[in-house]
């Protein structure tokens, strides 16, 4: 008796579910391959679900849908609805989608994944704090971690070890976000493994992990609530970076004067109060937006443009060149007189087009986050060329179809950093994102990662250690990462 209930109550949930997305929304409706009840387009995807649904797209067009199961998801493939989308009719295209993960932790808190006006709010916030830290002392602070970053290579040059870049570059972009965000130095001996670095990254590593994947129990309609409670009382991981961001502000308080900008997090203090609890976790999600969405990228960007110097060792002569001769032109600009500097600044960088491209053409190549962060449809809308996407809808960009476009590069098949020279912008290349709702540290991440490449590509020769291209497949996740290699550092004379 029971089991035929069951039954009968299964075949019901399948039916309805199955009405649910056979079901006409509108005449103009998107194209989209056939989705199955429950799992729906999800069985068609592998584990690079990015070069799946570029396949798709030669059939189904520049934009088109899958159900992620229930989620009914757009993958748009193409720069000028991308611009579209979160450009011109950006208020439609505001939000993220409101799945368990997105609310664990934060409760639509802080940048990511904040909502509607309560975004416009905290982005301004975010926004105005930003542009006060971004003057010399971001300059000062980032050059000090890469002295850290370059005197732990030489230790390893000189033992005769091999460079193990993901290590050290995490190292340095997670010290670089200390520093910026909690005026804290992180010292050449302090361990990511050991110590309060660890303290952040071990968790931090676990919510990638979780983003990365994805669960099914997000995108089935039937199992969010449950799946929201798990989240909640049996999953720690979000909560020990909130919370480590939590003992940060109380910290700061301690000392905190309200003239003296210290750093982000006195900002922060300043512009958001600390009289209540939602002011708090204001702040707090934010500081763990800022760790979970700018260590991991950058960390990766650095990785895999050291694997493509070595793969191509004559644009890494190029670029060692380029600077060496931007460092004899200008000299003087370092305190170095007639004598030629040692260590290239962040003004430099007007003077070394070819590093600027090589990371700018790394990015396209490899775009390190295939889909950025999905974005959500406020209400149902129309686009330009009359199709329908409805209210609710999950919108990914997909940034590899775009970087891999024929009609935008010539050649995208091809590592060529030299196209970006003589072009200024590509509508296809946003890395970052487009419009009001982009990427908060783009100018941050573009800073970090030229100051720190440059000057180690100024100190030392990229090898492999068997002499052979490193494998360049990468696995899929919150970032695509290539497997772990290991780096012979040579230095230079
Ligand atoms: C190479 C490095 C980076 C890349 C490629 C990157 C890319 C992106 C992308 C594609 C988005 C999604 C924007 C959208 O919804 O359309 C995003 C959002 C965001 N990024 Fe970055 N990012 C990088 C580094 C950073 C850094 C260093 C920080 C912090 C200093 C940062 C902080 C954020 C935040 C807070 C958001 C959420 C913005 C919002 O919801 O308003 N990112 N990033």
């Amino acid at each position: 008796m029971i089991f035929g209930i069951i039954v009968y109550l299964f075949l019901i949930y399948i039916l309805h579910n199955a009405y649910s997305k056979y079901k006409r929304l509108n005449e103009n409706q998107l194209p989209g391959p056939f989705p199955i009840p429950i799992l729906g387009n999800i069985y068609q995807l592998t584990n690079l679900p990015h070069f799946d649904l570029t396949k798709m797209s030669e059939k189904y067009g520049k934009i088109f849908r899958i159900y992620l199961a229930d989620l009914y998801t757009v993958i748009v493939c193409d720069p000028i609805i991308a611009r579209e989308l979160f450009v011109d009719k950006f208020d439609n295209f505001i939000d993220r989608p409101k799945i368990p993960s997105v609310k664990h932790g934060t409760f639509y808190h802080g940048t990511v994944a904040s909502m509607g006006d309560n975004w416009k709010n905290n982005k301004e916030i975010v926004g105005k704090a930003m542009r006060k830290t971004n003057l010399k002392h971001i300059y000062q602070l980032l050059d000090d971690q890469v002295d850290v970053l370059i005197e732990s290579m030489r230790t390893i040059e000189s033992s005769g070890e091999t460079f193990d870049p993901r290590y050290y570059l995490t190292k340095f972009t997670m010290s670089a976000m200390f520093k910026y965000i909690f005026n804290e130095d992180i010292s050449k001996d302090e361990d990511v493994h050991n110590g309060q670095l660890a303290q952040l990254m071990k968790p931090m590593q676990k919510v990638f992990k979780d983003f990365g994947t994805g669960s099914l129990f997000d995108v089935l309609e039937i199992t969010r609530p449950l799946y929201f409670l798990y989240l909640e009382w049996f999953t720690s991981h979000y909560y020990q970076v909130i919370n480590f961001g939590k003992m940060k502000i109380y910290k700061h308080l301690e000392t905190y004067k309200p003239d003296v900008q210290r750093d982000l997090m006195d900002l922060l203090i300043k512009e958001y109060g600390t009289e209540t609890d939602d002011q708090i976790l204001s702040i707090s999600a934010t500081v763990s937006d800022f760790f979970l969405a700018g260590v991991d990228t950058s960390a990766t960007s650095l990785e895999l443009i050291v694997m493509m110097l070595i793969n191509y060792p004559e644009y890494q002569e190029k670029a060692y060149n380029e600077i060496k001769s931007a460092l004899s032109s200008n000299g003087g600009g370092g305190g170095g007189g007639l004598t030629q500097r040692n260590k290239v600044l962040l003004s430099d960088r007007q003077s070394t087009p070819f590093v600027v491209s090589l990371f700018k053409e790394t990015l396209r190549y490899k775009p390190i986050s295939p889909f950025g962060l999905p974005r959500s449809t406020t209400s149902d809308i129309i686009l330009n060329n009359g199709q329908f996407i409805p209210k609710n809808a999950q919108i990914l960009i997909n940034y590899h179809a775009l970087s891999r476009n024929e009609e935008y590069f010539e050649n995208p098949n091809q590592f060529d950093p030299t196209r970006f020279l003589n072009s200024d912008s590509n509508p296809a290349f946003m890395p970052f994102s487009i419009g009001p709702r982009n990427c908060v540290g783009s100018n941050f991440a573009q800073d970090e990662i030229y100051i720190a490449l440059s000057n180690m590509i100024l100190n030392f020769k990229f090898k492999s250690i068997d002499g052979k291209p490193v494998d360049e497949t990468q696995t899929y996740g919150l970032t695509l990462k290539p497997n772990p290699f290991k780096v012979i550092l040579e230095k230079r004379k």
